[in-house]
């Protein structure tokens, strides 16, 4: 166990090369009535175009540190930057429109229809009314919401992951450069919870925002994390990038927050994309297993052989190279996903070895529990 410093561990303030977007110097909060800082002499600088996670056990100051930066809560000392502008003295109202804001449940205006919910930044912009219904629909795609179903109804109409993510289309409505995003998955359940995470990452790399997202859950903070800020009470104890933290971390506090099983999350760190995978072979159902598409003769001692429908989906093993096909079940995750996403099919399938699938479905590849304990390996060029 690492020995506890009494200096907060921050190991990569700075982005690669990339400015700092969001900048935070000796900031402390003491709200009104108490003699303890609730967040205390905070230095934190997040590089542009990244996602930084706040976490930390409850009353620890995230939601504090958040809402200083666009300042719903004023700092009692220190300074804010934004873009390199001190931002600490600046009119509230005007910075909070430069600043993209999610919380739980979306924080959606009950009596606005979903259209005039993402408008509501634009409109206090000035922007002309055509102008706003079409960023409301560009936005309702990128969200996944069919805007001719979505634009018209109001937010009790929609599920709590609906209204999550229209609580995203409305923060990027004015394009900020900045996100603010507090729990925003906080209140969904797990299975919605991993879509809308996805989700956010692909949207991420399209927009490229600075993003800084208070979580309590710390397989979200590694799963969604360039880095990832791990509080204590009033106090930034490590500031560094999700494997660091992992392996890491910075003092026994951190240590123990991280807990047991970092070696489990850490696999959401490896991405199947990266892997060398078994080879896997196909033969269209109802084909004999000598002509079977794909499959070239006298390779299937060796190779797995996956029976696909019509669309070329894996849908049963037909040759297993060591084991009985028959009684294998034939589970599969897609290439997108992480070993994690992978162990994660496997456990819940019964399944000792799992097909990667591309995008259509196609079996890319396979994944054996084995490969997990002898060793993953990584394709040349990707570590
Ligand atoms: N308006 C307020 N007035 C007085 N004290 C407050 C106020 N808001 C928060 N606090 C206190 O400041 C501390 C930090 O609160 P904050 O909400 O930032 O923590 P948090 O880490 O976000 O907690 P949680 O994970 O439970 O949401 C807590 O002790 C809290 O009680």
């Amino acid at each position: 166990m690492s020995e506890t410093t009494d200096q907060p561990v921050v190991e990569t303030p700075h982005g690669a090369g990339k400015p700092d977007m969001i900048v935070l110097e000796g900031v402390e909060k003491i709200y009104p009535g108490s003699t303890q800082p609730a967040v205390s002499e905070l230095d934190l600088a997040i590089p542009q175009g990244e996602i930084v996670m706040l976490i930390g056990p409850s009353g620890c100051g995230k939601t504090t540190t958040l809402k200083m930066i666009n300042r719903l809560i004023e700092p009692t000392s220190g300074r804010i930057l934004l873009d390199g502008k001190d931002v600490t003295h600046v009119n509230g109202d005007q910075l909070r429109r430069e600043i993209g804001y999610v919380i739980q449940q979306g924080g959606l205006f009950p009596h606005f229809s979903i259209a005039d919910n993402i408008g509501v930044v634009p409109k206090m912009l000035g922007w002309d009314k055509q102008r706003i219904r079409e960023r409301a629909d560009e936005l309702l795609h990128l969200v996944g919401l069919e805007p001719s179903t979505f634009r018209d109804r109001y937010p009790r109409q929609l599920s709590g992951g609906q209204q999550q993510r229209v609580g995203v289309a409305r923060a990027l409505a004015a394009d900020p450069p900045v996100m603010l995003m507090d729990e925003p998955f906080g209140a969904i359940d797990p299975i919605t919870r991993e879509r809308l995470q996805e989700e956010f990452l692909d949207i991420q790399r399209t927009v490229g925002k600075t993003i800084a997202f208070v979580t309590h859950d710390l397989q979200e903070a590694v799963k969604l994390g360039d880095k990832i800020a791990v509080f204590a009470t009033g106090r930034l104890e490590q500031y560094a990038d999700p494997d660091t933290v992992l392996t890491r971390p910075a003092n026994d506090f951190v240590s123990d927050f991280v807990g047991g099983g970092a070696a489990v999350r850490r696999l959401s760190l490896v991405e199947l994309a990266h892997l060398e995978l078994h080879p896997v072979e196909t033969d269209e159902a109802g084909t004999s297993g000598a002509t079977g598409q794909g499959t070239a003769a006298g390779s299937r001692n060796g190779v797995a052989v996956a029976e696909v429908d019509g669309s070329g989906r894996p849908v049963s093993w037909r040759h297993l190279p060591d084991r009985d096909a028959a009684g294998t079940p034939l589970v599969t995750v897609p290439i997108s996903g992480s070993v994690y996403d992978a162990v994660d099919v496997m456990l819940d399938g019964c399944a000792s070895l799992v097909a990667v699938v591309d995008e259509e479905g196609r079996a890319q590849g396979v994944l054996h529990w084995n490969d997990l304990v002898g060793g993953l390996r990584t394709r040349q060029g990707h570590a």
